[in-house]
């Protein structure tokens, strides 16, 4: 079995028939004006997600993920090239795309259920038909019985899932992720993944997820996408042929931990170039000061 195959980022892909969700991010870049002058964030990036996939994005601190999350979302407008879903440009927010950012975004003053009916209220949809739905997806995300609790009684690791199925809700056809589960203990981190999979097996939507973890990139994606410093561009495209459903013992794998090496060495090298620009000599001259006149800067 071939365990990690790199590809081009243009290379033809098989094309999944009648199925909504397909995201196409064409020549992609963002640059920031800033106080201090332009920041190109990304530059020339191309990828696909096709409808159903679950691919993942790993890079270097600074590289550009969020704020190709964003232009996806439609925060964000494309100083150059195009970001399609479904063949269309995107234009602004909509609800065909759902958002799960690392911070928590529930309204504090209202219960699970009502956070998670929000969407589905501004839809107009019945009171009766709202709980209904909202409690089919709180209990696939084992929250049942909280559904009258307040966000500030739960968990992080609750508040997540909570997240999750109030963005599932209104029926998105792409579910974005920004390092949703960054903030979590590494125990929940694996409950949350796993949840994660089995809400996107059941409901088949495509999911495009922004991770530093690339235990966790490998363990949940079909594909990864590596991306360089910024400006990011995308470095490799790394498919991950593992069977699913997928239990965690699979981490242990040799196919596993081939990926994660290959990914490891991939990422090694941005990370170091992304460190590079913020370590200046001038720093390394004042740390060096710091030590009774050692020079560790020769030393680094
Ligand atoms: N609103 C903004 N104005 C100016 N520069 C910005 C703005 N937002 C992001 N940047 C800069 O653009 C670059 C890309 O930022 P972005 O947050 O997209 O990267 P990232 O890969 O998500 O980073 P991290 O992994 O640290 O979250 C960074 O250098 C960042 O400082």
């Amino acid at each position: 079995m071939t365990v990690v195959s790199l590809k081009r980022a243009d290379e033809p892909r098989p094309a999944v028939q009648n199925r909504l969700g397909k995201i196409e991010i064409e020549d992609f870049g963002l640059r920031y004006e800033t106080a201090n002058g332009p920041v190109d964030a990304v530059s020339g990036v191309s990828l696909t997600v096709e409808p159903g996939e679950f691919v993942s994005i790993i890079g270097p601190s600074g590289c550009g993920k969020s704020t190709m999350l964003n232009a996806l979302a439609g925060f964000l407008k494309p100083t150059s090239g195009a970001v399609l879903v479904d063949g269309r440009p995107v234009e602004g927010p909509g609800a065909d795309r759902g958002m799960i950012f690392q911070q928590y975004s529930l309204f504090p003053w209202m219960t699970v259920v009502q956070n998670v009916e929000f969407g589905l209220k501004m839809k107009g949809l019945h009171r009766s038909e709202r709980r209904r739905q909202a409690r089919t997806l709180l209990g696939l995300a084992g929250l049942s019985q909280f559904e009258n609790h307040y966000p500030d009684g739960l968990s992080g690791g609750m508040k997540q899932r909570v997240g999750i199925v109030r963005a599932l809700a209104t029926g998105p056809r792409i579910l974005l992720l920004d390092e949703p589960f960054g903030a979590l203990d590494a125990q929940t981190r694996l409950i949350m993944q796993q949840i994660l999979t089995n809400m996107w097996q059941r409901l088949k939507i495509s999911v495009l997820f922004v991770t530093h973890d690339i235990d966790e990139a490998v363990f949940l994606s079909d594909r990864v996408y590596v991306m360089t410093a910024r400006p990011g561009a995308i470095k490799a495209e790394v498919a991950v042929p593992l069977p699913r459903p997928r239990e965690h013992a699979l981490i242990m794998s040799s196919e596993f931990l081939a990926l994660r090496r290959g990914l490891m060495s991939l990422i090694r090298e941005e990370s170091l170039k992304a460190m590079g620009g913020e370590i200046n000599a001038d720093a390394l001259k004042g740390l060096a000061a710091n030590f009774d006149g050692h020079d560790i800067a020769k030393a680094l």
